[in-house]
């Protein structure tokens, strides 16, 4: 024991009344005085019920002593006396374990003296504050609990001002407690969460109810969040709501996933491609609409079913087998196949098939993405065929026909027989469709088709290379005999009136043929030499075929000669013009002369205008050509009136390409004035194809014509398709019947009958009529009867050169023969 302090505590130990008044009441406290020793000379009742359980009788004992029984450390007791002494009372805490538990002790040490400095003992006042300290652990714990909440928690006042927020909630807001502690809530609020929530929010736990919602909140760095909030009101020990107790999870993340999950059922309710989810025995447990869409099937009438249920039956076991196979071994196989419908029809689709497993590598379900491809599948149809095929006539076109031929070559060469390519041309084809236009052309074009297929046999090809131009391939063929009789039987379908739109029209066919292995072995050269023969054949005068010779391959390299040659002709003056008389049939006066342009080539003689103007039309040399002609026959005609003869009007042939080009009015009538020729001694012939082509601007450009004095024909009358309408607004002045009418106008009915109803036809229409062609004394007098007073042709001349002509002129006197005589 330590020497007691200056000032000791005031408790008189000799009071012995007072003491044991002390120590019998039941003041609620444990008290055990101890003499200076520490031996307990005094306890009161509750310290004997305390601690006479745990320790024995009290009485006369060493307090240290009992301390240590209980487990008290006795250094603790001798420390207190010694700070109780010091400062005339020492409390603290004591715990205790007894049978009924662990007792905590508040207790007070107090020094008591025997007099003044005279230390008589202590006495240790002790209370149970066992309740008192549970309470506090376990507010300690509540306290712990909330501060370390894994959701955010709010503690307002009934005003919603907060008092408290935990850890929580300032990790997800950003906000520090004193940021927000003593403001009212709402800080994080975003804007976002409609009024009525918060409205219906305050209504709720003012009445005393709890609320719960999701609102959309804002973190203090501006981002959204979503809150799935519960506020509970707190009431007091008086049953009066104190506080709002809020408690609020970050729900972000479930929302975005809640999200994705409804777009994807959104993508895959209305995806274009049909979704089937299946278990892993196979059975449909989902399909979306697209599904029902392509098979007809409604969810309710597949689901719980096995996918081969939409079968076709055109796969094999083993087909299934080795999808399977790659399935279950790459989990995904994919490829076309062909199904089902409900309705019975049997489509082409698309399918994707995946395995789904989940995070442990199990198999869960089966993904099937399929889309109909019946649409794709015909139109990649369509495209193949139209790569193959004439999208006009639905022939085979120049591949196809291509292939088949090496396909009849190899079969020939094998069995020793010999192939037939029939180069087919429509005679006057561009005339017909200029004509009477292009919807008339190609129903001809398939008219003509539809007749080939019935003459030819089924193993035979025939072909559209484009235009007129139609190929026949003759496999397996006996000998070129059997080519000719084919070739005959087109001839004669083409013969055949077609009637199109309303309309009878005639024509016929140009065949070149060449044979396997006599012309060539491969497809490219047959071909070649089938297109010279073909060419040849329409020399001869069209609708006849011919055999291609070797002769022909010389014909078709004079072609190609003229060809090049023929750009540098007006440069390197190579054309003259030579000039038929046209007569008057009554007096045999020369009336006029056409102008035919010849050309001589140094290398290729004298080539006549047949073999290069059409070769010239489709180089486009004709407009230069043709304003050649046109500048020397109006200087020719002007030298001749300057020499001295009668003015003589001249006749020069216009091509289609001359009126198209640039003003071709304007080139004429700066020809006339260059040359000083008299425009009403011009004639200008165009072809009725021509005017029929673009009739608005042709009628410009003649009416200008006119306008001028220039005179119009209409060459080669009755070899087109014009139309009367047309020739009555173009006010021509000139019809020339074509010579082919001509040639047998005393023996072919048809040929009479057509110059007897053009010339009525001109009459009528007060135009003039010239016949060309005239070969023969009776030629003349049939047209004389007709009423054709104007002839042109060789039995009155030949086209002359331009001095011939002009001696003729001058030594006949304009006069080249008697009238001919009247038929009786
Ligand atoms: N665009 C141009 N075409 C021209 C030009 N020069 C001539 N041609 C055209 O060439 C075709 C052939 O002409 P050509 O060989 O000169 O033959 C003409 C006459 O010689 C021939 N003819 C005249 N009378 C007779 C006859 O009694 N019998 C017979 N067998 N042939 C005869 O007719 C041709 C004239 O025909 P046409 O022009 O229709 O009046 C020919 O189509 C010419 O048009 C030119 O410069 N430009």
């Amino acid at each position: 024991m330590t020497q007691a302090p200056a000032q000791p505590a005031a408790l008189a130990t000799e009071d012995g009344a007072l003491l044991q008044a002390l120590l019998t009441a039941e003041l609620g406290q444990a008290i055990i005085a101890v003499d200076r020793d520490g031996r307990i000379r005094h306890c009161n009742p509750l310290a004997r019920r305390l601690l006479e359980p745990l320790a024995g009788p009290l009485a006369g004992r060493l307090l240290a002593e009992i301390h240590a029984e209980l487990g008290v450390d006795p250094r603790r007791y001798l420390a207190a006396a010694e700070k109780a002494i010091a400062d005339g009372s020492y409390r603290f805490r004591q715990k205790i374990e007894t049978a009924a538990g662990t007792v905590h002790l508040d207790s007070c040490m107090l020094p008591l003296y025997a007099a003044p400095l005279q230390l008589a003992g202590f006495a240790l006042v002790s209370r149970d504050c066992t309740e008192l300290v549970q309470a506090d652990d376990i507010r300690r714990k509540l306290s712990r609990a909330v501060e370390q909440s894994p959701v955010a928690i709010i503690i307002t006042d009934t005003e919603g001002r907060v008092e408290y927020v935990n850890a929580r909630y300032s990790e997800v807001t950003g906000y520090r407690p004193e940021e927000v502690i003593g403001s009212k809530v709402g800080l994080q609020k975003s804007g976002l969460t409609p009024p009525e929530t918060y409205v219906d929010l305050w209504q709720t736990i003012r009445r005393g109810e709890d609320w719960r919602g999701e609102l959309c909140n804002r973190r203090k760095d501006g981002r959204l969040y979503w809150d799935s909030v519960h506020i509970v009101p707190i009431v007091d020990e008086r049953g009066a709501v104190s506080h709002y107790l809020s408690i609020q999870e970050d729900i972000s993340a479930r929302k975005q996933s809640e999200e994705t999950i409804r777009l994807w059922a959104t993508v895959f309710e209305n995806s274009g491609e049909a979704v089937m989810i299946t278990d892993t025995d196979n059975r449909i447990i989902s399909v979306n609409q697209a599904f029902t869409h392509i098979t007809g099937y409604a969810p309710g009438e597949v689901i719980g079913q096995n996918p081969s249920m939409l079968g076709s039956g055109r796969h094999d076991a083993a087909f299934f087998a080795d999808m399977w196979h790659r399935l279950n071994a790459g989990g995904h196989w994919q490829g076309e196949i062909w199904d089902r419908r409900k309705s019975g029809e049997v489509y082409p689709k698309w399918l994707g098939i995946s395995a789904v497993r989940d995070d442990h590598d199990r198999l869960t379900h089966y993904v099937a993405v399929f889309s109909d491809i019946s649409e794709r599948k015909a139109a990649q149809e369509r495209i193949e065929y139209l790569a193959r095929h004439d999208p006009l006539t639905g022939l085979p076109n120049r591949t196809t026909l291509a292939d088949r031929m090496e396909q009849a070559l190899a079969y020939a060469e094998r069995a020793g027989s010999q192939v037939a390519l029939l180069f087919l041309d429509l005679d006057r084809f561009k005339t017909i469709n200029d004509s009477l236009g292009h919807p008339v052309g190609d129903a001809l074009l398939q008219e003509l088709t539809r007749r080939l297929k019935a003459a030819v046999r089924e193993t035979d090809t025939i072909s559209r290379l484009g235009g007129d131009e139609f190929v026949v391939l003759v496999g397996d063929l006996a000998d070129a005999n059997t080519a000719a009789e084919i070739a005959g039987k087109i001839l004669d379908l083409a013969q055949r009136p077609f009637v199109l739109d309303g309309r009878t029209l005639s024509t016929s066919i140009s065949v070149g043929i060449t044979l396997f292995p006599d012309d060539g072995r491969d497809f490219e050269t047959l071909l070649k030499k089938a297109d010279i023969a073909m060419y040849h054949a329409k020399d001869a005068g069209r609708n006849t075929y011919r055999f291609f010779t070797e002769q022909m391959n010389a014909h078709a390299l004079e072609r190609l000669l003229i060809q090049n040659h023929l750009q540098q002709a007006i440069a390197r003056n190579e054309f003259v013009l030579h000039y038929q008389p046209q007569v008057a049939l009554d007096t045999g006066r020369i009336i006029g002369a056409e102008a035919l342009v010849r050309w001589r080539n140094p290398d290729l003689g004298m080539v006549p205008p047949d073999r290069f103007i059409p070769m010239a039309e489709e180089n486009g040399a004709i407009v230069a050509i043709g304003d050649w002609v046109l500048r020397e026959a109006c200087r020719q005609a002007k030298a001749w009136r300057d020499e001295g003869l009668d003015a003589i009007p001249v006749a020069v042939n216009i091509s289609a390409l001359q009126l198209k080009h640039g003003d071709f009015v304007e080139r004429v009538l700066r020809i006339l004035a260059d040359t000083g020729h008299d425009p009403a001694m011009l004639e200008l012939e165009f072809t009725e194809s021509i005017l029929i082509q673009d009739i608005e601007r042709v009628l410009g450009q003649v009416r200008r014509l006119k306008a001028h004095g220039i005179t119009v024909a209409i060459d080669d009358f009755g070899t087109g398709y014009s139309s009367l309408s047309y020739l009555k607004r173009l006010d021509v002045d000139r019809l020339k019947i074509d010579r082919s009418f001509i040639r047998d106008i005393g023996s072919d009915p048809d040929d009479a009958a057509i110059v007897r109803a053009v010339t009525q036809m001109a009459r009528s229409l007060r135009l003039k009529i010239l016949a060309e062609g005239a070969e023969t004394a009776e030629q003349t007098r049939f047209l004389l009867a007709e009423g054709c007073r104007e002839v042109q042709g060789f039995l009155y001349s030949r086209p002359l050169a331009a001095e011939a002509f002009a001696k003729l002129y001058r030594e006949s006197g304009g006069l080249l023969s008697r009238p001919p005589q009247f038929p009786r």
